[in-house]
């Protein structure tokens, strides 16, 4: 987590006030305030997000805060812990980088059916999980190709786990596996995905390469 421009500002600081805005979304999404108290709110919101402006950073965690090849995950979308768009995802891993999980439960800002999580959504949580597998499992790359099978729907507010497999390497590219359950197993969708290492980091002198396999 060294990249912090803020270095002095704790994970766990983040966390608590990342934490706060996503609460704040969803608060925003399901409250029945009249319009009165929905102008006085927006009037306080605006000021907040005036008084954060004043000192940020340019363009992205990623672009920002990383190296040339490197990763900042403070930015990303399903994982990210300074990210209010994020659930974020909270990855185990095993088996040396072979296995990952995360147990999340979606609330209401990820609807796409009524009361069931959106199916780009789901996409989006696997390509992370089955991207990062391939990246923990010593071999990064870019998604290529993912495949979906939605099996059955995903309902909201009901706990979840995403899980993910290494299955097989050949030169650049490499293959992993992953589905998302409920608590009784039922699988709601399972993925296969191609992730490659891309021609600009295959033309990298070996040290900047070693570098891009850090993840923080
Ligand atoms: C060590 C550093 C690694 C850096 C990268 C890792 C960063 C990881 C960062 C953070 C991890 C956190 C987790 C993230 C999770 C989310 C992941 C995403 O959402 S990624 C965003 C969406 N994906 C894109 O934007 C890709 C866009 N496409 C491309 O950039 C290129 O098309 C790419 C890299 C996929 C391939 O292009 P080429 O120029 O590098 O590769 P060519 O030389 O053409 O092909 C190499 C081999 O791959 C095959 N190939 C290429 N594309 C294929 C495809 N779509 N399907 C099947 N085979 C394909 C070719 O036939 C060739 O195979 P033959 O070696 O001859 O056997």
């Amino acid at each position: 987590m060294s990249e912090s421009p803020q270095g002095d500002v704790s994970v766990a600081l983040y966390e608590s006030f990342t934490q706060s805005v996503r609460d704040l979304a969803d608060t925003a999404l399901r409250t029945n305030a009249g319009a009165d108290e929905l102008a006085r709110a927006q009037a306080e919101i605006e000021a907040i997000t005036a008084r954060l402006a004043a000192d940020q950073i340019p363009g992205t965690h990623g672009e920002h805060c990383s190296t040339p090849t490197g990763v900042s995950g403070w930015g990303n979308t399903v994982v990210g812990i300074r990210n209010a768009a994020a659930m974020p995802l909270r990855f185990s891993v095993a088996g040396d980088g072979m296995r990952l999980w995360a147990d999340f439960t979606p609330g209401a800002l990820y609807e796409g059916p009524p009361g069931h999580m959106h199916g780009g959504v789901i996409a989006m949580l696997l390509d992370q999980a089955l991207g990062e597998l391939s990246m923990r499992s010593g071999h990064p790359g870019l998604t290529a190709n993912l495949s979906i099978d939605y099996k059955a729907p995903t309902k909201l507010n009901t706990p979840l786990r995403i899980e993910a497999w290494y299955d097989r390497t050949e030169g650049v590219k490499t293959w992993t596996r992953g589905h998302i359950t409920t608590a009784d197993g039922t699988v709601c969708a399972e993925a296969t995905g191609l992730f490659i290492l891309p021609r600009w980091v295959r033309d990298l002198p070996p040290e900047e390469v070693a570098k891009a396999h850090q993840h923080d």
